[in-house]
């Protein structure tokens, strides 16, 4: 792979398809263009040409868009095709392509790691591009944007501006600590502002459990002793028949997921094993695994049949619903209020309830959290550095002036890895190769 090939690929979605969007971008790509289409259109201005190939054959008649870099999306000469969606139609093109001098089919991701590495987005923006890509309900399209608009970058690289100012301050405190004219006070502002920074980025840490949940849904688990329903009640919310379902106990062994959109937030719907004591070794592992799942859910739903022979079992630490089944054979017999709410995955009564019951809990649990949430891994494990770093430059202020000085640095480095300013090239490859071919 080399930073200096021209690169093409589809950048549109599956074929066939009514239109097909060709992207190429590189030294080559204006050549490139002339070669197939017969010229090379003004910049920024579409126009319908014939593309054609080495014989002189036609291939398809496109529309032809330019961007002459910087101006482009990679910050490089950027062509786009935009032709017939065909399958035949397609190949043929790509086959092309690959036929000229220094050029290749793109690596995912290959078009956004060229616009990082010419400065036209930041590794934040970049990372909220690629959500924007694949978001699926409407919370995870608006926490996406927020990442792809480089708000969260401005907070970060202020943050990080902020705390290098003050590492400069003070060590031009130390500098010139035997003169007279520095007024003693400027340490006193400078330390009150990194204090501010401190509890901000602690803040901005405390939201990550909701960005997480944004971006990679709420994590609901049906849960209960065999025969409680629960695959009954998975079929019925997902409206697919994705579970067995029998009158065995002990049906479900593997854990079964499904998503859903409530309320344009993402929910992952689990399936478990039914709880109980059993030596078949199969069952047993399911059981595990049913635990397992169960010290991560957001919500658990605690299922037990109505006839009253066991109730609902409470999970402590974990937001949970207790929620009595079969509604349809049993509602006369139990007493409802054992429950948080019954319902019957046969009848569909008290499904709305549910549903309800599973948005008002997550809309608590998200509550007035603004959208500038951290959201991966990578940014938590670096904002947490940055914290760690502060701290220690707050206790070591009345140990030693100089010692704060270096945990302000490391602090702004890490904050500066967020946004890729500071060098992440390691990084690179295992961030970029998480996009989708063509973008
Ligand atoms: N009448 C009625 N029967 C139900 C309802 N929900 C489930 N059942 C029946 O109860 C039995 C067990 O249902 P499952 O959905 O397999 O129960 P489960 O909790 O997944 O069971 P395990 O996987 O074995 O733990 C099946 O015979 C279902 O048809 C309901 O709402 N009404
Ligand atoms: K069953
Ligand atoms: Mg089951």
């Amino acid at each position: 792979m080399r930073a200096s090939d021209t690169i093409f690929a589809l950048s549109s979605g599956a074929l066939p398809s009514g239109v097909a969007v060709i992207r190429i971008s590189g030294p080559g790509a204006f050549d490139i263009c002339a070669s197939v289409a017969g010229h090379v259109p003004e910049p920024r201005r579409a126009q319908l040409l014939t593309l054609r190939g080495r014989d002189n054959t036609a291939i398809d008649q496109a529309l032809v868009l330019t961007f002459r870099g910087p101006a482009s999306f990679t910050g490089e000469d950027c062509v786009e095709f935009h032709l017939h969606g065909g399958r035949a139609v397609i190949r043929a093109m790509l086959d092309l392509l690959s036929s000229f001098a220094d050029t290749r089919h793109a690596e995912a991701g290959e078009f956004t790691r060229r616009a990082f590495e010419n400065g036209k987005l930041d590794l934040v923006e970049a990372e909220g591009l690629s959500d924007v890509i694949v978001a699926e309900t409407e919370m995870q399209r608006r926490l996406a944007m927020e990442q792809a608009s480089g708000h969260l970058s401005k907070l970060y690289e202020g943050w990080a501006k902020a705390l290098t100012h003050a590492r400069a301050m003070i060590e031009a405190e130390l500098d010139f600590s035997d003169e007279e004219d520095i007024p003693g006070s400027v340490s006193e502002t400078i330390w009150q502002s990194v204090e501010e920074i401190t509890e901000s980025i602690r803040r901005h840490l405390a939201g990550s459990r909701t960005g997480e949940i944004i971006r990679d849904g709420y994590q609901v688990v049906i849960a209960g002793p065999p025969n409680a329903g629960k695959s009954s009640l998975l079929n019925a919310l997902a409206k697919r028949d994705i579970a067995i379902v029998t009158d065995v106990a002990g049906t479900t062994r593997d854990v079964l997921e499904v998503h859903l959109d409530i309320g344009g937030y993402a929910v992952r719907l689990y399936d478990t094993a039914g709880l109980r004591e059993t030596d078949d070794t199969v069952e047993l592992e399911g059981v595990r695994r049913a635990r397992a799942l169960l010290e991560t859910a957001d919500l658990v739903l605690s299922l037990a049949d109505m006839s009253g022979e066991e109730d609902a079992e409470i999970f402590p630490d974990r937001d949970c619903l207790k929620i009595g089944t079969k509604a349809d054979l049993f509602s006369g017999q139990q007493k409802a209020d054992a429950f948080d709410l019954v319902l019957s995955s046969q009848s569909g009564e008290g499904m709305d309830r549910l549903i309800a019951a599973i948005s008002d809990r997550l809309a608590e649990r998200v509550a007035g959290a603004s959208l500038s949430l951290p959201v991966r891994q990578r940014q938590t494990d670096y904002l947490r550095q940055a914290l760690g770093a502060l701290e220690e430059a707050s206790s070591a202020r009345a140990l030693s002036p100089e010692l704060p000085s270096e945990s302000l640095r490391r602090a702004a480095e890490s904050l500066g890895r967020i946004t890729g300013r500071v060098d992440v090239e390691d990084l690179l490859d295992v961030i970029f190769s998480s996009f989708c071919v063509g973008k």
